[in-house]
């Protein structure tokens, strides 16, 4: 665990960067730091390894000070990943993630073994190794500088804006692939971001900052969601937080309809009777083909000669939250999300009012 205990720091220039911020980091959980530009996120980030040491206050490891403990030495046991990865542009990739294992006397054959043996971890291809820093894209340098963090096999990781430099779509594949190998190692992480997005996502616990370095609020993603401390916290999480919240709404809690999933061979008429104004195709499986719109179907015949528009994206009734089914929702030419099973036969669908209604539960609580 590690222990914020009143620290504050003040910069020679006055530039006050923490104000009295008290908080724990629980052993193998993610705690995020989250806030304004110049909220003193990455100065307290940097007290932890004595990159920055307090003005006032102390900051603690398992209960010992960390000013106790040599800089050099505390730091072995403590990974660092930085925004743009920070790699040495003239040394390989594997002797990039070697360079602690160097340091600490391990044999080049062996330590550039377990380099590749990390590569593997992080999902790079360890065909990789040789290469320089600049052949490798933005997305594959972030994962060479976690590789890197890992090959001491520290207990805690600081990771300033680890995610950063990449494009939206290279940073969910990040963040995804850290949260599956953090179920397997444990390690204790502090994680800042200024993207409340990327908080709620990796965070166990959320520590909001703002300019002043006051602590504003220390909370798990839900419950910070549910129940902002102030309007700065209100405001920083964003008018949209409803929808944040049904990150937290399992799927299975949607009330799903399935009175218009019909077979492709159904006929108009039985369409008609739905009711609806679009149906979901199935085939025999019961697995979703696409919707017909119901309005202006003349003919009497099966609905599989009917022009159909795509199916657009599912959630899974089981393994989704009820954003996942938002955004199908939002991405269905018929405006509804198709629910399907862990075979991907149809349990229903559900209605933008319905996932309105989740949220008003949600809110109940
Ligand atoms: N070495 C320094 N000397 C003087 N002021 C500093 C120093 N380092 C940081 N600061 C100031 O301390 C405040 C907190 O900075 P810090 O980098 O911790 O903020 P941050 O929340 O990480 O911001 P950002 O999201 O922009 O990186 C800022 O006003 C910054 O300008």
């Amino acid at each position: 665990m590690i222990t914020f205990e009143g620290v504050s720091k003040r910069f020679p220039d006055g530039t006050v960067a923490l104000d009295d911020v008290s908080l724990e980091c629980a052993t193998g959980e993610i705690t995020v730091f989250v806030g304004t530009s110049g909220g003193g996120k990455t100065t307290a980030l940097r007290t932890v390894n004595r990159m920055v040491e307090p003005t006032s206050g102390r900051v603690l490891i398992d209960g010992a000070d960390v000013r106790d403990r040599p800089p050099a030495e505390l730091r072995r046991g403590i990974g660092y990943v930085i925004q743009q990865a920070g790699l040495f542009p003239h040394r390989t990739i594997a002797d990039n993630i070697a360079t602690v294992p160097y340091l600490l006397g391990e044999g080049k054959k062996r330590a550039r073994a377990r380099a590749r043996e990390l590569m593997e971890r992080v999902g790079l291809d360890p065909a990789l190794a040789g290469r320089y820093p600049a052949q490798l894209s933005g997305g594959q340098q972030q994962r060479v500088g976690v590789a890197r963090a890992l090959a001491a096999d520290p207990p805690i990781m600081l990771m300033d804006e680890p995610f950063s430099a990449v494009d939206p779509v290279v940073r969910g594949e990040l963040q995804a692939e850290f949260l599956r190998l953090q179920a397997e190692l444990h390690k204790t992480i502090v994680f800042v971001t200024h993207d409340i997005d990327e908080a709620i996502k990796m965070g166990d616990r959320i520590a909001v900052f703002r300019t002043g370095g006051k602590l504003v609020q220390f909370d798990t993603p839900k419950n910070l969601l549910a129940a902002p401390a102030d309007d700065f916290v209100a405001d920083f999480i964003g008018y949209d937080r409803g929808i944040r919240r049904l990150s937290f709404v399992p799927a299975a809690e949607l009330e799903l309809d399935d009175r218009a999933v019909l077979p492709e061979n159904a006929s108009v008429a039985e369409a008609r009777a739905t009711g609806a104004d679009w149906v979901l195709l199935t085939d025999s499986g019961r697995r979703p083909l696409g919707w017909v719109a119901v309005s202006g179907l003349a003919t009497d015949r099966s609905l599989q000669h009917m022009p159909r528009a795509p199916l657009g994206h599912t959630f899974n009734v089981r393994a989704d939250s009820a954003r996942a089914a938002l955004d199908a929702a939002v991405l269905s030419p018929s405006g509804l999300a198709v629910g399907v099973d862990d075979d991907g036969v149809v349990v229903g669908v559900a209605s933008p009012l319905d996932l309105t209604n989740a949220i008003g539960r949600e809110s109940a609580r």
